[in-house]
């Protein structure tokens, strides 16, 4: 696992290394030569323009020119000033040395001038803006991104894309689109999420000093990025000793008649991730068309109101069913009456592993009126609980209706609230979006984020049918529950990019990655058991 520090925390990594005498000084000096290491690492590198800015990413730029120039690399600097006139002690000083060196500055071109030196580069690297940039890029730095991104030249950012905040994710309008980020000491939150994963291409940690890991680590990272190695201990063993009950049984509760379509989907994914035996129990008015989808699995109608609405007549049937199964997924598709908030808080009060997705979860925002982390005996319980909300559900379980999480740190900071007053390892809550984090009291987890194909309609369905069945299959159970979610995640991940490679990338809807789970999770398996046998999932 790679550890992901808070902005703030990485600052702290910093003051920590120079107290334990690795000084500012010495840190951008390694981080300069960082950068021109892979720099020269992707070959064929002979003219490299250096964009750098005024504060400390610029000085990172000014040495990384120097050890370039000292490579025999033709090496241009493009600077907003001359060196003398640098502000920042340090910057200036690292700007004069590289002149004095012979590098050689080309301060405040104009548009065309850039340009013109830009397409004779084979490499650029962009040292503008770091960690210190907030607002819109001002000029003339933004006519310098436009430039870089306009050009044929691969462009390396340096420790982030000037224009990206690296703690939220978000690009402002003018933003570098990296073939590579070299990132100073540890991975940083907003080069993972949202616009980040776009803008950064392949990432590379530089941890300057060796005492970088543990200063990283007590410093409390706000989350894990999983290695495929991780999961090893949530796969299911193989064996052939098993029957179609021991292999997993499943209930699901969902469907209306507005929303037949959802648990259908979840049902099947459910089958789909290894469950020997599923069964859907949905509202009778939609249990035979369910059932006409659904060759394998049995379906049990079940009271509805007036609109096709499972109502709390149901209860007893639902809760004799959940009594006999592995593990129970209420949500999808259900939509929220008095009759569904009834079923999920008895589902949850039921000692059974469960996972509350959907209109599951806007039932438990209703029935803890909009603050879940104020009511920790809800999710209190002794079998295992994941909650797998997006973030506009999270936002309702919270209090934040009307301003949902909108970047991952937010989302994190949110599921936490949660597993936090609940205070015990039998929760996760699968907080979903283009990166998805996986909360668990002691920790976040990143998984490797699927492509956007699965932003689809059903694609949150089929995640909650493949994560209670995992669960009934006993991952997470008794070990780590949030791994085993990132787990999950990161199959569902992998079976929407097969579904991609298969029928294209703008093509994939929900029910073509149910087809392609089986093959997903053969795949990360492999990849988990033999790490070095075959490429990377
Ligand atoms: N944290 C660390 O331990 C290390 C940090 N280093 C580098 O230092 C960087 C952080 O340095 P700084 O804090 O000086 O910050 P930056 O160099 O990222 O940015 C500060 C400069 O950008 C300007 N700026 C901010 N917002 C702007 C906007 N919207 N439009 C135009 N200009 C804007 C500021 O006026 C200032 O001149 C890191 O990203 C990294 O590259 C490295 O030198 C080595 C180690
Ligand atoms: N841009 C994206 N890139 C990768 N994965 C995405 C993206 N957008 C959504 N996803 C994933 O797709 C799923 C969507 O779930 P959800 O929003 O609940 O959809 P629905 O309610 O339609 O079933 C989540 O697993 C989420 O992580
Ligand atoms: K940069």
């Amino acid at each position: 696992m790679q550890p992901v520090l808070n902005i703030e925390d990485v600052k702290c990594v910093e003051v920590a290394l120079t107290r334990e005498g690795v000084s500012v000084s010495e840190l951008m000096h390694r981080a300069g030569y960082a950068a021109a290491q892979e720099t020269i690492a992707l070959g064929d590198v002979e003219n490299v323009v250096v964009l750098v800015g005024l504060g400390n990413n610029g000085g990172d730029g000014w040495v990384a020119a120097e050890a370039l120039f000292a490579r025999g690399v033709n090496v241009k600097v493009v600077t907003p000033l001359e060196p003398d006139q640098i502000s920042g002690d340090l910057a200036r000083q690292v700007a004069q040395s590289a002149v004095k060196a012979g590098v050689s500055p080309l301060v405040g071109p104009s548009r065309d001038e850039l340009e013109d030196l830009l397409s004779t580069a084979d490499a650029v690297l962009d040292c503008m803006l770091g960690t210190g940039f907030h607002g819109e890029v001002r000029a003339p730095f933004d006519i310098w991104i436009e430039c870089v991104n306009a050009s044929g030249a691969r462009a390396i950012s340096v420790d982030v894309p000037s224009g990206l905040s690296a703690q939220t994710g978000r690009a402002a309008q003018a933003c570098v689109v990296a073939d590579m980020t070299v990132t100073m000491l540890s991975l940083k939150p907003g080069l993972l999420a949202d616009d980040g994963r776009d803008v950064c291409g392949s990432i590379v940690v530089a941890p300057l000093a060796e005492q970088t890991e543990h200063l990283v680590v007590e410093a409390d990272p706000v989350a894990w990025r999983t290695d495929l190695s991780d999961y090893l201990d949530v796969i299911p063993a193989p064996t052939q000793a098993v029957d179609k009950f021991t292999r997993g049984s499943v209930l699901v509760v969902g469907g209306s008649r507005r929303f037949p379509g959802a648990a259908i989907m979840a049902a099947r994914a459910a089958a789909r991730m290894g469950a020997g035996y599923v069964t859907l129990a949905t509202p009778a008015s939609v249990a035979a068309i369910a059932q006409a989808h659904l060759l394998e699995i049995p379906v049990v109608p079940l009271p509805e109101d007036a609109d096709g609405v499972l109502s709390a007549d149901g209860k007893d049937v639902v809760l004799k069913l959940a009594r006999g199964v592995s593990a129970v997924l209420v949500g999808s598709g259900m939509r929220i009456s008095g009759g569904t908030v009834a079923l999920v808080s008895a589902l949850i009060e039921q000692d059974v592993p469960l996972v509350v997705d959907a209109d599951g979860l806007n039932c438990l925002a209703r029935l803890t009126d909009g603050a879940l982390p104020d009511f920790p005996e809800v999710t209190r319980r002794n079998a295992p609980l994941v909650l797998t909300p997006h973030r506009r559900e999270l936002g309702r379980l919270v209090g934040q209706a009307k301003t949902p999480p909108d970047s991952l740190v937010d989302a994190l900071e949110d599921a936490r609230k949660i597993v936090w007053s609940d205070g015990g390892s039998n929760l996760a809550i699968v907080a979903k979006g283009s990166a998805t984090g996986c909360v668990g009291v002691d920790q976040a987890l990143l998984p490797k984020p699927g492509p956007c194909a699965l932003a689809t309609a059903g694609s949150g369905d089929v995640l909650a049918g493949m994560m209670v069945s995992a669960l009934a299959q006993g991952s997470g159970q008794g070990g780590d529950l949030t791994l085993m979610a990132a787990y999950v995640c990161e199959v569902h991940g992998y079976a929407g990019s097969l579904a991609a490679e298969r029928l294209g990338s703008r093509a994939v809807m929900a029910t073509d990655v149910i087809d392609v789970i089986g093959l997903a999770a053969d795949a990360v398996g492999e990849h988990v058991m033999f790490p070095e046998g075959v490429e990377e999932a």
